[in-house]
Formats: structure tokens, sequence, C-alpha cells
């Protein structure tokens, strides 16, 4: 039996957040939009992790318009996918990996956000393109990290450098840039600890990092790559604050699309920071992290696909 298609992929990961945006949204646009119509519309697309903006401007069209009787819940349906649409298109950016030689590509988020997944099916994705891929295992904070780093580049096929445990994180990313650039790599991918309980302690490290890389490359990092896992909803949006602030994020990835109704905090994400999401994850595979197509993607949230189908 083939793999299911990265559309049906995408179909089956957003179900949940489709159902529930849909549930909330089902029978509300009955019979005249008034202005209590109106406001609960608005408050089931925040309640769907839309955000208070985007909820806001559907709010606005679906007032300017009327409904062909028996259509109004495709007609709300059609408006909410193209503001979707709308704010998910500006951010919509696959990575780009000619920046510079060696790229790096440095990545950082949350413990247990997806991060070492990321950063496997990154190189698997890099590595099919054509391009020579090398990772560090920045995370020297658990030694777990470390051998599940390792085990994904083994299955990938991909070289890495790391150290030992409570290692020098800055020390193994300037070691392997140094491999990278002598073994003429394409790009370097580095771990780093995503440990949140001391900001200052992770903003020195993620700071440490930066300042060893420079100094072999001084455009290095040309990337930060945060990962965050949408389960977390609100939350994800909060950690976004946390990081801009410590470490200079470059760009998103939000992973675990697949297990949540909280998949509208993408178009949260989008709508408040406007940074590039580059790959959204919606399962454990290798195959299951890739760029998206806003029309798409929005059509699935708002239930468009689903209804026409
Ligand atoms: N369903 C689903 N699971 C995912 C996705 N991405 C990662 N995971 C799972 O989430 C769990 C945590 O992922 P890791 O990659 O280990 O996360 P991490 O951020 O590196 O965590 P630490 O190693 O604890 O720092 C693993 O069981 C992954 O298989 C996704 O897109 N969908």
């Amino acid at each position: 039996m083939s793999p299911p298609s990265w559309r049906d992929r995408l179909l089956g990961g957003f179900k949940k957040t489709s159902d529930r945006l849909v549930g909330n949204l089902a029978g509300l646009g009955t019979g005249r939009l008034d202005e209590a119509t109106l406001d609960e519309i608005e408050e089931a697309l925040i309640a769907s992790d839309l955000g208070p903006a985007t909820a806001a401007r559907i709010r606005d069209r679906l007032a300017e318009g009327s409904f062909e009787r028996g259509m109004e819940d495709l007609g709300i349906r059609l408006i909410v996918s193209e503001e979707i649409e709308k704010v998910l298109e500006r951010v919509a950016k696959p990575l780009a990996t000619d920046a510079a030689r060696p790229q790096v590509i440095l990545v950082i988020g949350v413990n247990g956000s997806g991060k070492t997944t990321t950063i496997a099916k990154l190189a698997a994705i890099l590595k099919a393109d054509g391009l020579k891929v090398i990772l560090a295992a920045g995370d020297t904070f658990r030694a777990a990290a470390i051998g599940q780093l390792r085990t994904w580049a083994d299955r990938v096929g991909v070289p890495i450098v790391s150290g030992a445990e409570g290692g020098d994180a800055a020390g193994i990313a300037f070691e392997a840039l140094k491999q990278a650039t002598d073994q003429r790599m394409d790009v370097l991918v580095v771990d780093t600890a995503g440990r949140l309980q001391n900001k200052r302690e992770l903003m020195d490290e993620l700071a440490k990092i930066r300042r060893v890389l420079g100094r072999i490359d001084p455009g290095a990092p040309h990337n930060v790559l945060l990962v965050l896992d949408a389960t977390t909803g609100q939350n994800a949006l909060s950690q976004i604050e946390v990081f801009k602030e410590v470490a200079g994020v470059t760009g998103l990835v939000m992973t675990k699309l697949d297990g949540t109704a909280r998949g509208g905090v993408l178009v949260a994400a989008a709508e408040k920071y406007g940074l590039p999401i580059h790959a959204i994850g919606v399962g454990e595979t290798v195959d299951d992290l890739r760029g998206f197509d806003a029309n798409e993607v929005a059509r699935i949230i708002a239930g468009v696909e689903t209804f026409q189908r």
C-alpha cells in the first residue's frame, strides 16, 4: 500500500482543528447575520485559536455580505478560508538554502517541542535535494538528546558532531562548523537545549553559540529556527515572545498539527508575529514535515475542502 499523499496527511492532520472550527460555527449563519450572531461567530473563531485580529476581520467581512439561503455554512467557511489564506500567504516561505556555504541553521525550542525530530526531517529533505548536510548535537544537557539525534543521523545517513553530556554546546557548534567548512558541507544544522526555566542561562548559552559560530563565519547562524508544538495552543505564542527576545528568531516550524484541535494557532502566530513559517509537521515520520501552500491549508482549516469533497 502506498503511503498517504501529503494532501491526505494534511487533511488528516488538521481534522481535529477543522472539526472544532466548523463545530464552533455550525448553525450560526442561518437567517440574518445580526450583531449578536456576528459576536457569536467572532467568539467561535477566537475559541478556535485563530487570534483576535483575524477573527475581527472575518466578522467585518461577514457583516458586509449576505448568503444565499441554504448556503450559509459554506458561505461563512469560504470567507473564513479566504481570510486565513491572506494571513498565511504572507508567512508560508520555504527555507532558502542558498544563503551561504556552509549555511548554518540553529534550531531552538523548548524540550519536547519536536526539535530533534524536526532536525532529522529537515536533514532528510535537504539531503534528498542533493545537499551535503551535517548535524551538531548542541543539546548537551541530556545524554538522551545526544543519543536520539545520533540515531536519527544514522537513519537519515548524515554525519554528526557530538560530545559528552554536560559538555560545552558552543564548543560542539564551533567544531561542527569547522568540520563543515573543511569538508565543504552545504548545510550545518545545530541542535540546542531548550530549557526555559532560566531565561538568562538560555540567553547566555545561545549568545555564546552565536559568538563562536561568528568567529568562523560572521554571517552564521544564517537561520535561527524556532520549533513550536501546536498542541500547546496559545502557549506557543508566548514561546515565540521569549525566544524572539533571547535568540533573534528568523523563522518558525510548527509541529504536531496532527494531534491537536488547536491548529488555528498557526494562523494566530502568523498574524501576530509575521515571522516566516518554513514548515509544518503533521506526523512522526520523516515525510511528515514540509513547507505548505497557504490556500490549501486555509481551505482545510476552514472545512471548505471537506464540505466540497
Ligand atoms: N504527532 C506528531 N508527533 C511529533 C511531531 N513532531 C515530533 N513529534 C513527536 O514529539 C515527541 C518529541 O519530539 P522530539 O523531537 O524528541 O522533541 P525535542 O524538542 O527534541 O525534545 P527533547 O529531546 O526532549 O529536547 C517525539 O515523540 C516525536 O516523535 C509531529 O509533527 N506530529
